[in-house]
């Protein structure tokens, strides 16, 4: 790995006010290499220059964890806390490898339909010595289980997030959708099911471009049911 790819995550991770040991910073740069590495032959990301994929995947995944540590200790606080989370059409491991990496706390599952790539993040816990994350080859809607965080990027509408992973969300868990700029569509779309509490802009060292975490849990009606007549 470059001395400057080294040096630009480390000005990324303290512009972020994010406080991460050597070791973490080390298994950042590992997954990086690995990505790289795997991506040749797996094609698990279109994006393949090393820059790119530092400021475009790795820092862009890294600046949701500042808000997701305050999520976390806001949970906490109110006794209900988080310690589970899937990462829903994860893809190369985006966010949740960054997220596993950085919240050692949190056992994440990465589930991707395409199985090479649910095969990589295993690579990835095996090659990291991360005992907290696992790739899970699924579709997200055939999982039922109790997470207390569902998180995606670059996944789908709100809608369709919401809907195909409502049987995996705990009682009382949340969503967390990383999208581009504030999408007003998506939101308004969205069934009486879906509380939207946050809407959060999200800034990313060295890329000049609008980002948001969608923070949702469920309403007053399950999500997927309609709405009450009128
Ligand atoms: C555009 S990629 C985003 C990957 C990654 N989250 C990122 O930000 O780079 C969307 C991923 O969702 C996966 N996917 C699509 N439908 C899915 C489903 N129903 N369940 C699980 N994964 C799915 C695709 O295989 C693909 O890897």
């Amino acid at each position: 790995m470059s001395q400057s790819l080294q040096a630009a995550l480390a000005a990324g991770v303290r512009s972020l006010g994010l406080n991460l040991s050597d070791g973490q910073i080390g298994q950042l740069l590992d997954f990086l290499a690995l990505l790289q590495k795997w991506n040749r032959v797996y094609n698990l990301t279109a994006v393949r220059e090393p820059g790119d994929m530092l400021t475009h995947h790795l820092l862009d995944s890294l600046a949701a964890v500042p808000a997701l540590q305050r999520q976390l200790a806001a949970q906490a606080g109110a006794g209900q806390a988080a310690s589970t989370l899937l990462d829903v059409g994860s893809g190369g491991g985006l966010p949740g490898v960054v997220f596993a990496i950085c919240l050692p706390e949190l056992a994440v599952q990465c589930v991707d339909t395409v199985a090479k790539k649910a095969a990589f993040v295993q690579q990835v816990a095996v090659s990291l010595r991360l005992p907290n994350l696992r790739g899970v080859h699924a579709r997200v809607e055939s999982l039922a289980g109790s997470f207390d965080i569902v998180s995606s990027r670059a996944f789908a509408s709100l809608t369709d997030f919401t809907a195909w992973s409502q049987a995996a969300l705990a009682p009382g868990g949340i969503w967390l959708a990383m999208k581009g700029k504030h999408p007003a569509e998506e939101l308004a779309a969205l069934p009486g099911g879906v509380e939207v509490f946050h809407v959060e802009p999200l800034r990313v060292p060295g890329l000049d471009a609008e980002r948001c975490i969608v923070w949702m849990r469920h309403g007053a009606n399950p999500a997927g049911a309609p709405d009450a007549l009128t």
